[in-house]
């Protein structure tokens, strides 16, 4: 049987602010299967940057496990995780993961070098069609407009060709139509088999998901109350 794209076991996280300790992550399991779109909804602060950060390897949680495709993230030296990462997810921000000191194509480049995928691939031209880019390989991440930014950024996070799309908010400081342009191509990815997980405020991020999980001070409420529809 095919592993799910990620699983995610009772992951807990503790964070200490002064004499504080404060308890991010309180258990949270979830699966997230081949070609699904899961929306993670909560307010600010109940813990969903950091269940993204764990579930991309970034961050190591205090307890529980994170598996992509199969493959344990967790417990593992930073290079082993960065490799698994490398291999299996991209990871898109609202802050952008672009370097600004790179064209568009070079920061496409880069992001495979990074992620040691073969030069023959490296070829932006489709890559930036297929997010609506075209002609924009050569602009640097400064003169484009906050739709183009995270179009690029998306283009970057892809560039490893990844099974997991993970996005913290990306789509946070967009008007409406081009909000619904970057779900678009979200969507447009998950029908073609890649899982897509996104953190968000945002109402059209929840209605255009397939699932909707929302977080409530480290756990996870009843799903049930929260489907959304496709
Ligand atoms: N590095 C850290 N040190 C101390 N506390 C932290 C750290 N990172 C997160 N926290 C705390 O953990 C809790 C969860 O934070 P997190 O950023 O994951 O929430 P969030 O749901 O993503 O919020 P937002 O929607 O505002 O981005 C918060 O109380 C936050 O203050």
């Amino acid at each position: 049987m095919t592993p799910p794209a990620v699983r995610a076991e009772r992951l807990f996280r503790f964070f200490h602010s002064g004499d504080e300790e404060v308890l991010a992550l309180r258990g949270v399991s979830l699966e997230l299967a081949a070609g699904e779109w899961l929306a993670l909804t909560g307010p600010s602060g109940s813990g969903k940057s950091t269940l993204l950060a764990c579930l991309a390897g970034l961050d190591e949680p205090d307890g529980g496990n994170v598996w992509i495709a199969g493959r344990r993230i967790t417990r593992r030296p930073e290079p082993a995780r960065a490799r698994l990462r490398g291999r299996h997810i991209g990871m898109l921000y609202q802050s952008g993961n672009l370097l600004e000191h790179l064209t568009v194509a070079q920061n496409i480049r880069f992001a495979r070098r990074v992620a040691r995928q073969p030069r023959d691939g490296d070829d932006v031209t489709d890559r930036l069609a297929s997010v609506g880019l075209d002609g924009y390989a050569d602009a640097p991440p400064g003169e484009l407009s906050g739709g183009q930014a995270v179009r690029a950024a998306l283009a970057v996070a892809l560039a490893n060709d990844p099974p997991v799309i993970i996005a913290d908010e990306p789509t946070g400081e967009l008007d409406e139509v081009t909000e619904r342009a970057v779900l678009g191509l979200l969507a447009a990815h998950a029908a073609t088999g890649t899982a897509v997980l996104v953190a968000s405020h945002s109402r059209a991020v929840a209605r255009a998901a397939h699932r909707v999980l929302r977080l409530r001070d480290g756990h996870l409420v009843d799903p049930g109350e929260y489907q959304g529809g496709r």
